[in-house]
């Protein structure tokens, strides 16, 4: 008879684990005692305590050994959303979610948690106060977003109390703070190129950032409460600062922060949204001729000129989530944090 050792609850692997959230989320957990395993296709730091388990997770056979006596995984890996490439997006965010799924079955993994994301519900139009229960987003503004929405139902799905896995999934928006290898570059890239002097739309559109160590915050709570007898199994919990705020003037905040000038003058949502379509197709059709990436993604205009901020009452509820880092604090440690993307730098 073999005897299976039961998995200590202070062991858990972060699928994801060398990426910006992943990072700040490994450094959290050993601070608060746990031993972790990272498994990512690239290892970007080391730390003491870290085992670094490198592969694809669209491989079972690679990805076992990162959950080898482990009770917990959180995963948060997936291609960047800057990313066209509708076959990687649906080989990683849906068929790798159902091998990590599988993995964790067979590796006796008791706790799964999946780093979502609330643009599941966006479909480039308004949401104001947005609760968990609006439907996902029907049609889908890019493939980061349908594959998703395709991913979350999966793990939320998988939530089996007989069969011993529990899931839950953490849905942030608008993630920044240090490392972020997104938001204030591409921010500040934009800057450089002088494409940042426009406001898209009027600029009263409110919208959710959310600080980095809250998102962690939101995801160690949710591991730490998610038990047989929880109402938080197979269930989706919005994390954000819970301080709406206006696009522009996140943008703002953050180029001043730096050193650049604040966007001034206004262009109408509908033009410039156009022309990022035309941008998107003209890409897609020279393709094979020429590579270039539009800053003014569809996307990213979609998410600069409406409302999509979120209701976290439901975490609030469940979780006892409260942010722990205010906007203010949040915006000043992230500028602080990027002397190297300061003008003149
Ligand atoms: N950054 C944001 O504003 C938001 C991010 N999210 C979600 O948070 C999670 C983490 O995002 P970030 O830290 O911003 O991204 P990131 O790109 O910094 O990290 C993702 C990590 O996943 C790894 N990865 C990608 N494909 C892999 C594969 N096939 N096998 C193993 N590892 C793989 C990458 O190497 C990277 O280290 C993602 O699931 C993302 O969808 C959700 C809402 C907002
Ligand atoms: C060029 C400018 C109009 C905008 C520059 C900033 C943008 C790069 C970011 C503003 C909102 C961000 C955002 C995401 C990525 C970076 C932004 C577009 C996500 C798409 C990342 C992944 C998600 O799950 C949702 C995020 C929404 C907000």
């Amino acid at each position: 008879m073999t005897t299976r050792v039961r998995p200590s609850n202070k062991r858990c692997a972060v699928i994801g684990g060398s990426g910006f959230l992943g990072r700040h989320l490994v450094e959290k957990l050993l601070d608060r005692g746990y031993s972790v395993s990272v498994f990512d296709i690239r290892q970007s730091y080391e730390l003491p305590g870290v085992a670094f388990h490198l592969g694809d997770l669209c491989d079972k056979q690679a990805l076992l050994p990162a959950m080898k006596d482990v009770s917990l995984v959180f995963h948060c890996a997936s291609p960047a959303p800057a990313s066209d490439d509708r076959g990687l997006f649906e080989r990683v965010n849906i068929q790798g979610t159902r091998i990590v799924i599988q993995a964790c079955i067979e590796a006796g993994v008791q706790k799964l948690v999946l780093t979502s994301s609330a643009s599941v519900v966006f479909e480039g139009t308004d949401i104001k106060n947005g609760r968990e229960d609006l439907p996902y987003a029907k049609k889908p503004i890019d493939y980061y977003t349908e594959t998703k929405i395709e991913q979350e139902k999966l793990v939320l799905e998988a939530c089996d109390k007989e069969k011993g896995l529990l899931t839950v999934a953490i849905r942030p928006h608008g993630i920044f703070g240090p490392r972020d290898p997104q938001l204030v570059p591409i921010l500040v890239d934009a800057a450089r190129r002088g494409k940042m002097k426009f406001i898209i739309g009027d600029g009263t559109n409110v919208v959710d950032f959310t600080f980095v160590e809250n998102v962690v915050h939101g995801h160690i709570l949710a591991a730490e409460r998610l038990r047989p007898d929880s109402p938080i199994c197979g269930k989706p919990y919005h994390i954000t600062n819970d301080e709406p705020v206006k696009f522009w003037d996140f943008m703002s905040d953050v180029l001043v922060g730096l050193g650049y000038a604040a966007p001034r003058y206004h262009l109408p949502y509908a033009l410039v949204y156009g022309l990022a379509l035309l941008l998107w197709l003209l890409a897609l059709i020279l393709r094979p001729l020429v590579s270039f990436k539009p800053t003014f993604t569809p996307m990213r205009v979609a998410l600069a000129g409406t409302h999509h901020y979120y209701n976290c009452e439901r975490a609030k509820q469940d979780l006892g989530y409260k942010p722990v880092v205010s906007l203010k604090d949040g915006i000043a440690r992230t500028v602080q944090s990027y002397p190297h993307l300061r003008q003149g730098a």
